[in-house]
């Protein structure tokens, strides 16, 4: 059996898509629907999928997905790490935490030192996973044994796992691109045109490498679909939620404070990650000062236009 931690839009799709290799148990703390989750409307679920409140009973499964939150996981972790530890522990989430700037799988090594700790992530929105439209994510895991499989477990004919080793750069991409997506839509709502997305994008991918290589990264795991794949799919879309918040941002239209959207915190983990280590990330930078409502759309452009001209 696989547990689902987490029933929101994603854990309710990989949880629909999951149920075709196996008994799948997918837990929420607050169940208040039953046939349809109002986070993946249209989507019927399928026999052998269970929806509980009740966390003991996905904590039966040995392989549990965490679909968390970012800055949620951390205090997930706090009340249960101890009934986590010594299991195969699989975050989807796409962020950088706040308190500890750290990336999921630190999060999740620290709490439970016991545990298997892997990553899924990749270019997939839940709506494309639950309606079985064919997509590929990365699965990323230290130990290639257990990575493999998790890559035979979790992929199904219409979504297909790449596995890695590098934990690192894999989780890096995922919570990279959504802070580059939030700048794109800023770019795209402001009225600033195709040409300028595709220079933010090209410009927050040399962003993204410089970075993830400070941390270790492998530099082919930022182009692959992790990091490119991912960032070339949010900054493009209208599903990316990371993306309509960007573009309420630069239009000046309100937005519901209530979505998820992991790219606003991040940007600010980013930026205080920069001042500790004396990195420039500019975008980041630029993105942590307009999700806090402490600088102008064209202020912020008129900023990254003034940079120094340098070679690419
Ligand atoms: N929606 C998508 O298309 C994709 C999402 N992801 C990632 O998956 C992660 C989860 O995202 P979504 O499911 O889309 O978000 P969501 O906003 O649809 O759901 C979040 C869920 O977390 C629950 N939650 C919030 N605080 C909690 C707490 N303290 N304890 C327990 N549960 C809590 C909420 O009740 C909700 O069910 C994010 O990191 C996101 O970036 C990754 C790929 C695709
Ligand atoms: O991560 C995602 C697609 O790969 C989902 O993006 P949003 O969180 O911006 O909707």
């Amino acid at each position: 059996m696989i547990g689902i931690l987490g029933a929101g839009a994603f854990g309710t799709a990989l949880a629909v898509a999951l149920t075709a290799n196996g008994p799948v148990t997918l837990w929420g703390r607050r169940i208040d629907w039953t046939d349809e989750n109002p986070r993946l409307p249209g989507v019927t679920l399928p026999e052998g999928l269970t929806v509980t409140q009740d966390l003991d009973r996905a904590l039966q499964a040995d392989t549990i997905l965490l679909a968390l939150p970012a800055q949620v996981l951390g205090a997930f972790l706090d009340d249960h790490a101890g009934r986590l530890d010594g299991k195969c522990l699989v975050s989807t989430a796409k962020g950088i935490d706040l308190r500890h700037l750290t990336g999921p799988s630190a999060l999740i090594a620290q709490g439970c030192p016991r545990a298997t700790v892997a990553v899924l992530t990749g270019p997939s929105f839940a709506a494309d996973i639950a309606r079985g439209l064919p997509t590929a994510l990365t699965l990323a895991c230290a130990d290639p044994d257990a990575a493999e499989a998790l890559q035979q477990r979790l992929s199904t004919p219409v979504l297909r796992l790449y596995r890695t080793t590098d934990v690192i750069g894999a989780e890096l991409g995922g919570a990279l691109k959504n802070v580059i997506a939030i700048a794109a839509g800023t770019v795209i709502g402001a009225g600033l045109g195709d040409s300028a997305r595709a220079a933010l994008i090209t410009r927050g991918f040399a962003e993204m490498t410089r970075l993830a290589g400070h941390l270790g990264a492998r530099p082919e795991t930022l182009t692959g679909l992790s990091g490119l794949g991912d960032l070339t799919l949010t900054c493009t879309s209208g599903q990316s939620r990371n993306f309509r918040y960007g573009c309420a941002l630069g239009s000046g239209k309100d937005f519901d404070s209530a979505t998820t959207v992991e790219g606003a915190a991040t940007a600010r983990a980013l930026d205080r990650m920069a001042q500790r280590d004396g990195l420039d990330l500019p975008i980041a930078a630029m993105v942590a000062r307009l999700a806090e409502g402490g600088l102008s759309v064209e202020k912020a452009m008129d900023r990254l236009l003034s940079r120094p001209l340098k070679e690419e």
